[in-house]
Parts: structure tokens; C-alpha cells; sequence
């Protein structure tokens, strides 16, 4: 049976000027098609790792000027990870030359750094001074980086002093997450002034003082590597990523290389207690491989387990 609406129905007769538009309507391209389809886009680099990176100090040493020099745009991955407290927010403005911070650096920023002809992404994450006495903050955020770089004002000894008491504290929260590998810079900023005589523009911490506290803040068997900055000018605020860059790739080759070997060890005393309660031992390429795979899911469990207890 016929509906209302069917019966309503008539095929469609469009004119000879309607059916032109139509056809005309449906052939139509953009004049510049062309150029879009065939314009070439060189090809982003491959990206061969990922370095998610601490930045600390105190109130007002350079943080996001040092930043807003690397920095190429900045990462909602920063921003959605943490929580909103965990950040601060936009304010201040550079009063020197050079390229002012940008307040949108604030809560971090991501950086493209080239090491061996190999590009990797920096993903730097600022913990904001007033959050630096909560022990809780500073826990979580190293739990979550695998390097920090602190920074001091060279013109401002309390911005040394905090860096002294914050490395302990470092250390303890890096303890208590039983950390293989973790990499420190220290970093003296603003050491660019005292040309204009202003008294406040001198620095007031030694070049010396600052290599000093480096050796004595090592961790384990982790040194510190220690860069005198501007900010303003810019010296040494690249190669900064770079150094930090490369002692991680360092560091990560050495905690490979241990767990290769604490591996070769589980399956020896896997191997050693078959064989001690008889059963016949299988040392096929095969066997081994399922005992190691065994071996590290174990240790990943173990692994979780530390990090909730940490969380
Ligand atoms: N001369 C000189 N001034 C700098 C340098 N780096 C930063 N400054 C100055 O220091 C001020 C603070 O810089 P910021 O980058 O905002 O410092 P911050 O550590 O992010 O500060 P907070 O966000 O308050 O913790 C700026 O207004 C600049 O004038 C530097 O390398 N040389």
C-alpha cells in the first residue's frame, strides 16, 4: 500500500539550464586544486626518543626565560598530565633584551633537540616555587620525569641556598621511588650582567661555588653536570638540552645493560634449582627466551607495585 508521502512523490524534471548548473556543480574543482594536491610537504624527522624533563628553583631565576629560548610550542601533554594544582599560571613580563618569556612557557614547554643525527623531543615541565615546600608535589613530579635541571640566579645567593636544601629533598623522594636512573643538572642563570654597573647585576655566586655544588650533589651513581646560562643572551641554553639529552641516552644504556644482566642472573638460579630438584634443564635459544620474557614481566610487576606504593 501506498503511503501518503509516496503517492505525494514525482520523479524530479529538471530544465536543460538546471541540469548545466548541476553538471557544471559537480565537475567543479578550486583553481588552486592543483596546488594543493601536489604541493610537497618535507616530511617530519622521525623522532628516536622522548626525554621528559623536571625544571626547578626558585621565584624568578629564569625558568621560563630559559624556556621560552628552546622552546618550539608547547605541549597540552604537559598541561593534561598533571593536575591543574600542580602548575602555575601566566603572569610577569621580560624586562631584558633578547627574547622575553613567554608566559604561555610557564607551565613547560616541548623542545625537538638533534644528538648523534638523531632528533628527539624534550617534554620540559616547570614545578612552580611556591610548590616546591609541599614534599608531595616534588615527589609526584620526579616520579614522573626522569631528569631535572635546577636552576639559581647567579646574582641572588637565596636562590643558591634553596638549591642546596632542594637536592636533598630530590634525593630522598628518589630513594623512596627506588630510582635505577635519574639524570641532575645544575644551572646558574643570568650570567651575563655587571656590564652596566648596576650593583644588582653582579652576580654574587662564584662560577667556582657552582661546580662545587654540582660534585657534591651526585646521586648514586649519577653525576651532576653543572652550565653557567643567559637567558638573555642565550649562551648555553641549547647545548643545555643536549648535555642533558645525552647523559640520559647514557643512562638508560646502563640501566639496560643492568637489567640484561640481572636477568642473566634470574635465569642462572632458575637454571641452578631445576637442575638441583632434578628436573631435566631445556637451555634452548627458545626456553631461554620464555624464561627471560618471564623474568621481566616479573620485574614490571614488581615495578607497579613500587609505583603505586609511591603514588
Ligand atoms: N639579565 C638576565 N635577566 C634574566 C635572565 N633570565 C631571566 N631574566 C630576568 O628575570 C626575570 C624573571 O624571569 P622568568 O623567566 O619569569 O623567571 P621564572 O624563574 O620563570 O620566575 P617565576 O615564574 O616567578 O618562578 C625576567 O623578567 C627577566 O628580566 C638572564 O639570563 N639574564
Amino acid at each position: 500500500m501506498m503511503s501518503d508521502i509516496d503517492e505525494k512523490l514525482e520523479p524530479m524534471i529538471l530544465s536543460e539550464e538546471e541540469k548545466r548548473y548541476y553538471r557544471a556543480l559537480l565537475a567543479w574543482k578550486p583553481s588552486d586544486a592543483e596546488k594543493y594536491t601536489k604541493q610537497e610537504v618535507a616530511p617530519e624527522r622521525l623522532v628516536a626518543g622522548q626525554f621528559r624533563v623536571l625544571i626547578l628553583g626558585s621565584k624568578g631565576c629564569g625558568k621560563t626565560a630559559i624556556l621560552t629560548r628552546v622552546s618550539v610550542y608547547t605541549t597540552e601533554l604537559i598541561w593534561n598530565m598533571i593536575p591543574n594544582t600542580f602548575v602555575k599560571f601566566c603572569k610577569g613580563s621580560f624586562t631584558g633584551e633578547g627574547q622575553p618569556p613567554n608566559p604561555e612557557y610557564e607551565r613547560g614547554c616541548q623542545h625537538r633537540i638533534e644528538i648523534k643525527d638523531q632528533t628527539y623531543v624534550v617534554d620540559a615541565l616547570e614545578l612552580a616555587p611556591e610548590h616546591l615546600s609541599e614534599g608531595q608535589y616534588l615527589q609526584h613530579a620526579v616520579a614522573i620525569t626522569e631528569a631535572v635541571v635546577m636552576i639559581y640566579d647567579v646574582r641572588s645567593r637565596d636562590s643558591f641556598a634553596l638549591i642546596q636544601g632542594l637536592h636533598e629533598r630530590i634525593q630522598e623522594a628518589l630513594s623512596r621511588d627506588q630510582r635505577q636512573h635519574y639524570a641532575l643538572i645544575l644551572v646558574g642563570n643570568k650570567a651575563d650582567g655587571g656590564g652596566d654597573g648596576k650593583e644588582e647585576n653582579y652576580r654574587v655566586v662564584s662560577e667556582g661555588e657552582g661546580y662545587e655544588l654540582a660534585c657534591n650533589i651526585g646521586y648514586g651513581r649519577t653525576r651532576c653536570a653543572f652550565r653557567e646560562t643567559s637567558a638573555r643572551t642565550g649562551e648555553n641554553v641549547d647545548s643545555l638540552f643536549v648535555l642533558l639529552g645525552t647523559e640520559l641516552l647514557k643512562l638508560r644504556r646502563l640501566a639496560q645493560q643492568r637489567q640484561e644482566q640481572a636477568e642473566a642472573e634470574d635465569i642462572a638460579i632458575m637454571r641452578a634449582l631445576s637442575e638441583a630438584n632434578g628436573y631435566e634443564v631445556d637451555k634452548s635459544p627458545k626456553r631461554e627466551a620464555k624464561w627471560r620474557v618471564w623474568t621481566r614481566f616479573r620485574r614490571a610487576s614488581e615495578d607497579a607495585t613500587r609505583k603505586v606504593a609511591v603514588a
